[in-house]
Parts: structure tokens; sequence; C-alpha cells
């Protein structure tokens, strides 16, 4: 099956000469949930807004539901819905107005019946006839999932879409996403939620400095990136790391009350066993034990500190 976004050798320069995005190239499937995830600038919102015709790519092309976003832009676009990161509606108007509108903007006939679905799967049928001015900060982004939904789109981007709203509102956004899924929509979306990666994606994608460095299934990627962390609760605390210990990658925490150690899981040998019998040698005595395997947050920090050497601003949450 032909893939619903196709792009190849997209990059981007602005004016002034920052080079936002180095060569990208992606292909979408119908269907998939894909989440780019980066830190600050990386170039998620440059790569989006490429996709979505809203900016001009400096090199490159892309296919969007079978029409070229720059020669076929008003084709293109009407396949796609857009959840910019910026609340931007008319405070003025009522829900029903603005979400109507919206759909008219794309040159779709009236359906009324459509634009209540859209409005009652984001609960926000009870408030159609408020101002939006009136509403809350997460009722006004459900406003915004709605308008980009109001023309039927099958392809969503949702440019960090659960940034300052509560727990609460994040579940519910994530059990639309799915329901949206199940009909078929595609999706693609910034975060940084980590863990919103996790609970949802299909494929991630990571984007640093504007180069997309890596794009894999999530569970392939957990699987081969992911680590374990052993932890022991010693009996009695530690004032530094024994050298008899050195050949095991061990951390003293707690005020020497816990030792650490990362081991690879998928690795014949993850020194574990030979840890506790060398242990016990030594006559280290521990209380309790327990072992965690690492989170898709634990793994895009240590790519991003690979590639950067740098510490990670906003992400995480
Ligand atoms: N219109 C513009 N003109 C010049 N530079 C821009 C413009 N828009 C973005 N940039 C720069 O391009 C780089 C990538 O920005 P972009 O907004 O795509 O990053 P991002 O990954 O979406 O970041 P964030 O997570 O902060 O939203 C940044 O250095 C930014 O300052």
């Amino acid at each position: 099956m032909p893939p619903v976004i196709d792009i190849q050798g997209i990059s981007k320069t602005y004016k002034g000469g920052l080079q936002a995005l180095k060569t990208v190239d992606l292909q979408i499937g119908k269907g998939e949930i894909f989440a780019l995830l980066g830190p600050n600038g990386a170039g998620k919102t440059t790569l989006i807004s490429i996709i979505c015709g809203i900016v001009t790519p400096s090199t490159g092309t892309v296919i969007a539901d079978g029409h070229d976003i720059q020669s076929d832009y008003r084709r293109a676009r009407s396949r796609i819905g857009l959840v910019p990161q910026e609340l931007t509606t008319d405070a003025f108007e009522t829900v029903i107005a603005t979400v109507t509108f919206s759909r008219g903007l794309f040159g779709k006939a009236p359906n009324p019946g459509f634009v209540e679905k859209v409005l009652r799967d984001l609960s926000l049928w009870e408030k159609r006839n408020d101002k939006i001015m009136t509403l809350s900060g997460g009722m006004k982004r459900r406003v915004m999932i709605a308008k980009a939904l109001s023309h039927e789109p099958d392809i969503l981007f949702l440019d960090e879409p659960t940034a300052g709203v509560d727990v609460e509102l994040r579940r519910d956004m994530w059990e639309l996403v799915r329901r949206l899924r199940e009909s078929g929509v595609t999706i693609i979306l910034t975060t940084h939620y980590i863990e919103e990666a996790e609970e949802m994606a299909d494929r991630v994608g990571v984007i640093l400095k504007g180069e997309l460095i890596l794009v894999e299934e999530k569970t392939a990627l957990m699987k081969k990136l992911g680590k374990k962390t052993l932890t022991l609760n010693l009996q009695d605390p530690l004032a530094s790391l024994p050298p008899e210990l050195g050949e095991w990658d061990l951390t003293l925490r707690a005020e020497g009350n816990e030792l650490e150690y990362v081991f690879d899981s998928n690795a014949e040998r993850t020194g574990v066993p030979s840890l506790l019998r060398r242990l016990s040698d030594l006559g280290f005595a521990f209380k309790d034990l327990n072992t965690r395997q690492s989170s898709l947050e634990d793994i895009f920090v240590s790519l991003v500190h690979r590639d950067t050497g740098a510490s990670v601003q906003g992400v995480g949450a």
C-alpha cells in the first residue's frame, strides 16, 4: 500500500540563514499513529508546517494522500486537519458557529449531523452555544481539535496536543486519538510528554537539530535500546563503591543505601548473577531488590545526550 504521506528530500533554511531542517525523508502509512519527538527548536513544527503547506520547503517534495502539497495545494490540504500549538480561535463566536465555519473554509457542503457528532465526541455538545472566550483552556483545545476535524480529513496533525492540559483531559484526548485511528485516520503528533508517545504511538521519529536521527517501531525501539536497572537496598550503607565491584556499571544512590546496576536485558550475560555472587562473597547483605525496564523517556534522553552531549530541556512530564 502506498504511504499516505510521502516526504522526499525536504530541507528548510529560513531567511537569515538558519537551517531548521536538514534533508528529511519519511513515509507514513495509512492509519498509523506517528510520534515526532525532539527537544525545543529541533524542527518539529517546521516539518509539520511544511507537510501542511504553511511553510515552503527549500528543497524536496511532500505528497499527501496522492496530492503534491505545493503544486496541488488545495486538494492536498483538504485531506489534512491541523491542530496547531497555539490556540487560535475567534473568541466572540460560539463553538458550533466556529466549527461549522471551519468546515465551509474547505469547500465542504454543510453537514449539521457531522458537526454534531464531532462536538459530541469531544464532549463539546453541551457547550455548543457558548462563546469561545468563556471556555476553559482545556475546552478551547477541544474546540481546536473539532475545527481540525470539521472537514473530515484523513490525516490529522496534532502539534503538542496536550501541552498544559490536566491529566484527565490528556487521557480523554488519547482515547479520542485511538477512536480516530480506528476510523482510519492517520495521526502525526509532536509531544514533549514522552509518556504520550509511549502510550499511543505505533512508530516514533526522533528529530535533533533539524535531522531525523531515528525512525523506528516503538516496541522494537524499546526492545532494542531498552536497558534494565537493578536496585539493591543494602542492609548497611556504603561510603563509596568498593573497588572489587569495578567490573560492573554501578552507581551508589540514596546516601549509600542503594546500589544501582544498569544492564542490557537482551544480552546473553547480563552480569546480574555474578554481581549477586560477588556481593555475597564480599559480605554485603541487602534487604530488598527490584528491577525496572527503561522507559521511552530514558531512551530518548540517552539518545539526545549521545548526539549532542547536551542536557535536554523541556522534555518530560
Ligand atoms: N519563521 C522562522 N524564521 C526563522 N527561524 C525560524 C522560524 N520558525 C522557526 N525558526 C527556527 O527554526 C528552528 C526550529 O524551530 P521549530 O519551531 O521547528 O522547532 P520545534 O522542534 O517545533 O520546537 P518547539 O518544541 O520549541 O516547538 C528554531 O531554531 C527556530 O528558532
